[in-house]
C-alpha cells in the first residue's frame, strides 16, 4: 500500500471509529489502538502533506452533533487534549513549554483524567441555564434536562462573587458502583450488559427521557471555569473557588513545580486510581497561570498549555487453568476463566470474564495457555490476548459445552444473541436458585432474611420448587434444618442452621411481604425484560394483574417506555399455563395483585374522549400532576405518538423525536397554556 492509500484508509477507519465512539457510544477498538493509528496517520500527513484529506481526524475534535437534540454553539470552543503514553513525550512537552514561555518560571496543575463525557455548563445570574456536550468542539447537543438530573451539580450558585455569565466544564460520569448495580439489574432481567462506564455514561446522557436518565445516578467532576472578563489569575484559584461555590471538584489535583514532580504524581496514581469511585484513564497536566496559558495558545484541535498522559491498561500475564460456566436466572450461560492467581493493580486476580463463546473464539484462547489479563474501566479484569510464545503441548482447545453444566439439557442459541441458553427454565437448579434470589430481593418481595444459603438448603431438601412454595412453609418444616457449605475460593466452611429465632424471622418476613405493593409483585414474578421501573409503569397503567394478563400486545405498547420486545415477553409469559398457576398460588397466598392507588378524583368532563401525550417539562405541573389532571378530566394518556393520539402537549425542552413524529402524523400540538384552557372549557 502506498502512503496515499494508507492515509486514505486510516482517515476512513478513524472517522468510522470516531462516529461509533461519539455518536453510538461504542468502542470498536481500545483507546490505545485508536491512539496509535491516529499517531501513524498524523506522522504520514506530516511527511506527505499533499495526501492529507480535508476530513482528516487529525484536524478536528472527534465528536459530532446529533439530530435528536437542539444544537448549541459554544461561547468558548471545546477542544480536545494532545495525548501521549510516554514519559519522553512529556519531557518534550515540558521543553516546548519552557521555550514558549521564554525561560519564565511556571507551575503545573496535575489532575486525574476522568473517563466520561465532557460537559459544558453555562450559568446565567447564578442559575444553571444550559448543559451542552462537546460535539464537534464548535457546537454540541443541548442536554440541559439530562444534566439537571446530576445531583452534585448546583442548579443555583449562592455567591455574590460569581459573574453574571460564566461557564464551568467538567466530566459527566457513571460511578463504578452505579455501573455495577445497573449491570446486575440488567443481568437479572435478561438485558445485555453495558460494556464499560464511559460508553454507558455517554449513552445515558443522550437519552431522550430525562426520567430514565435520573434513574442512573450520573455524577460530574468539574475542572475548569470560563468567564469574560476572567476573574482568576490561575487555574488553582478557580479550582478552590469552584469547590467553595458548591461544585464537585475532585480533590485529587496537585500543584507541581517541575516535570519531575509531575512524573512522581503519574507514578503515584498509576495504581491508586483504582481506588477512586470512577474510571480514569490518565493524568491531565495544565499550566497554572492563565496569562501563561494565553501566551502558549492553541492548535486547531487542542491547547498547547496542557497535555494528557494516558496510562496503558495495566496488564499481567498468567495461566488459564480452567473455564467454568455459570447459568443465570434467564438461562444464559457465561464462561468464566479461572486463572493462576496473579497480582494486578494491587489486587490478586483469580478470575476473569470471558463474556461468551464468540469472545473465546475471537481470542483464540486455549486451556493452559499463558494469557494477558487487563484491568480497564471495569472492576472485573478481562483476558485481552494469548501469549503464543509461551504456548506448550499442554495447550488444549476449550470445548464449549453443548449441554447445560448444571442440568445437562442441550443448550440453544437464539437468533442474534451471543449467549447460549439452557432452555430448561423450570427444572435447571441454578436458574431455579436465581429465580428465588430475584423474588426475595428488596425491590421485589423483600424477604432478604432468606439469604442465598438458606434458599439453597430449602431447594435441596425439596421443600420449595417455586417461590410460591415459600408461602406454605411452616415453623415445623423449617426448625432444625442445617446445611454445611464450603466456600469455593477460600475453602472455608460455613454452617447454616435454622434455630427458633431465625425461623421466626423468616416466617414474619414472609408475612410482611404480602403487603408489598403490586408493582413489586409484578417485578418479583420474573418476566424477562421487566425490570422494577417497567413493572411500576405496567402496574400504574393496568392497575391489576387481571387487566395485565389479558392485555393484548397492542395495548401493552400503549404503556410509556414499553416497546415490542417487552410487550412480546409479557404476552408470552402470561400465555404459559405454569405461570398462570404460579400467579394463582401467589394470589391465594395473599400477595397484592392490584394497585391500591386511589382512582384520581373526577374534577370535570372537559377532556372526555380525547387522548394525550406530553413531552418536555412544564411550569405549572410535574409529570405526575399533569397525568392526574388529564385523568381527572376524563382524558386518556397514551404511551407514544400514534394514529390514536389527539394532542401532544409540548413543554420546555421537548423531545425532538416526539415532536417530529407528531408533525409527520399531523397530530395537534398544544402548549401548556392551551392545555390549561382546555381543562377549564
Ligand atoms: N476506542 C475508540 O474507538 C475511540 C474512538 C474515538 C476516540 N477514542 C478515545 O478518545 C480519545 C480522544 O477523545 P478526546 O478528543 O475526548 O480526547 P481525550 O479524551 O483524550 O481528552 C480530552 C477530554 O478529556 C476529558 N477530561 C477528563 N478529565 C479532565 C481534566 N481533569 N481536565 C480536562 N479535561 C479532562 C475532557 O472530557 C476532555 O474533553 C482518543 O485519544 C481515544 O483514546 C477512542
Ligand atoms: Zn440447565
Amino acid at each position: 500500500m502506498n502512503p496515499q492509500e494508507r492515509i486514505a484508509e486510516l482517515t476512513d477507519r478513524l472517522n468510522y471509529y470516531n462516529f461509533q465512539y461519539y455518536q453510538n457510544s461504542i468502542s470498536e477498538v481500545d483507546d490505545f489502538t485508536f491512539d496509535k493509528l491516529l499517531e501513524e496517520l498524523s506522522a504520514l500527513e506530516k511527511q506527505y502533506p499533499e495526501f492529507s484529506r480535508p476530513d482528516s481526524p487529525t484536524h478536528r475534535v472527534g465528536g459530532t452533533v446529533s439530530k435528536e437534540f437542539a444544537t448549541v454553539y459554544h461561547r468558548f470552543p471545546m477542544l480536545s487534549l494532545g495525548n501521549t503514553y510516554s514519559e519522553t513525550d512529556l519531557t518534550e512537552f515540558d521543553v516546548r513549554v519552557h521555550k514558549g514561555l521564554n525561560g519564565a518560571d511556571y507551575e503545573y496543575i496535575c489532575e486525574l483524567k476522568f473517563d466520561g463525557v465532557a460537559l459544558s455548563l453555562a450559568y446565567e445570574n447564578g442559575i444553571l441555564a444550559r448543559g451542552v456536550t462537546r460535539g464537534d468542539g464548535t457546537r454540541g447537543d443541548d442536554i440541559t434536562a439530562n444534566v439537571r438530573t446530576i445531583r452534585t451539580l448546583p442548579l443555583k450558585v449562592n455567591s455574590t462573587a460569581v459573574p453574571p455569565l460564566f461557564e464551568v466544564r467538567g466530566e459527566g460520569f457513571l460511578p463504578l458502583a452505579e455501573f455495577e448495580r445497573i449491570n446486575r439489574e440488567r443481568e437479572d432481567i435478561g438485558e445485555p450488559l453495558l460494556a464499560n462506564p464511559r460508553n454507558a455514561a455517554s449513552g445515558t446522557f443522550k437519552q431522550q427521557d430525562s426520567g430514565a436518565v435520573a434513574r442512573r445516578r450520573l455524577n460530574c467532576y468539574v475542572y475548569s471555569f470560563l468567564s469574560e472578563p476572567e476573574i482568576f489569575q490561575t487555574h488553582e484559584e478557580s479550582l478552590i473557588a469552584m469547590k467553595d461555590w458548591g461544585f464537585n471538584v475532585s480533590q485529587t489535583w496537585r500543584k507541581c513545580g517541575s516535570i519531575q514532580e509531575v512524573m512522581a504524581f503519574i507514578d503515584e496514581w498509576e495504581t491508586r486510581r483504582f481506588e477512586l469511585p470512577l474510571a480514569t484513564d490518565g493524568i491531565v497536566i495544565k499550566i497554572n497561570r492563565y496569562d501563561q496559558q494565553r501566551e502558549l495558545g492553541f492548535t486547531a484541535k487542542s491547547p498547547r498549555w496542557a497535555i494528557a498522559f494516558k496510562y496503558k491498561a495495566l496488564a499481567a500475564s498468567t495461566v488459564l487453568n480452567s473455564v467454568s460456566y455459570q447459568v443465570g436466572r434467564t438461562g444464559a450461560v457465561t464462561p468464566v476463566a479461572n486463572l493462576k492467581p496473579v497480582l494486578l493493580a494491587g489486587t490478586v486476580v483469580r478470575r476473569a470474564s470471558l463474556h461468551n463463546s464468540n469472545e473465546i473464539e475471537r481470542l483464540g484462547v486455549r486451556l493452559n495457555d499463558t494469557v494477558f489479563v487487563e484491568k480497564g474501566g471495569e472492576i472485573i479484569p478481562k483476558i485481552t490476548g494469548v501469549d503464543l510464545s509461551k504456548r506448550t503441548e499442554a495447550s488444549v482447545p476449550i470445548v464449549y459445552p453443548t449441554e447445560c453444566p448444571a442440568c445437562q439439557t442441550p443448550l440453544i442459541r437464539k437468533e442474534g444473541e451471543a449467549h447460549f441458553y439452557c432452555p430448561n427454565e423450570k427444572g435447571c437448579p441454578p436458574q431455579l436458585q436465581a429465580r428465588f434470589e430475584h423474588f426475595i430481593q428488596r425491590r421485589a418481595m423483600n424477604i432478604e432474611s432468606l439469604g442465598e444459603g438458606k434458599i439453597e438448603m430449602l431447594i435441596d431438601r425439596g421443600l420449595v420448587r417455586s417461590p410460591a412454595d415459600l408461602y406454605e412453609l411452616t415453623f415445623e418444616k423449617l426448625l432444625g434444618l442445617e446445611k454445611t457449605f464450603t466456600e469455593a475460593e477460600t475453602g472455608k466452611i460455613r454452617v447454616v442452621s435454622l434455630r427458633e429465632k431465625s425461623v421466626e424471622n423468616i416466617l414474619s418476613a414472609l408475612e410482611r411481604s404480602k403487603a408489598q405493593p403490586f408493582a413489586n409483585v409484578l417485578f418479583a414474578i420474573g418476566i424477562r425484560y421487566v425490570g422494577n421501573t417497567t413493572a411500576e409503569k405496567l402496574a400504574d397503567y393496568f392497575g391489576s394483574i387481571d387487566a395485565l394478563r389479558t392485555a393484548s400486545h397492542e395495548a401493552l405498547l400503549g404503556v410509556p417506555e414499553v416497546g415490542d420486545r417487552i410487550a412480546q415477553s409479557v404476552v408470552a409469559w402470561f400465555a404459559d399455563v405454569d405461570n398462570q398457576a404460579f400467579v394463582e398460588r401467589l394470589r391465594l397466598a395473599g400477595l397484592q395483585m392490584e394497585t391500591d392507588r386511589v382512582a384520581v378524583e373526577r374534577k370535570g368532563e372537559s377532556l372526555v374522549g380525547k387522548t394525550f401525550l406530553y413531552t418536555g417539562t412544564f411550569a405549572n405541573f410535574s409529570r405526575e400532576e399533569l397525568e392526574n389532571e388529564i385523568e381527572a378530566h376524563g382524558g386518556r394518556l397514551l404511551g407514544g405518538v400514534s394514529k390514536k393520539l389527539n394532542y401532544l402537549i409540548v413543554g420546555e425542552n421537548p423531545g425532538p423525536s416526539k415532536v417530529e413524529k407528531a408533525t409527520k402524523m399531523g397530530v395537534t400540538m398544544i402548549g401548556e397554556d392551551e392545555f390549561m384552557a382546555m381543562l377549564s372549557s
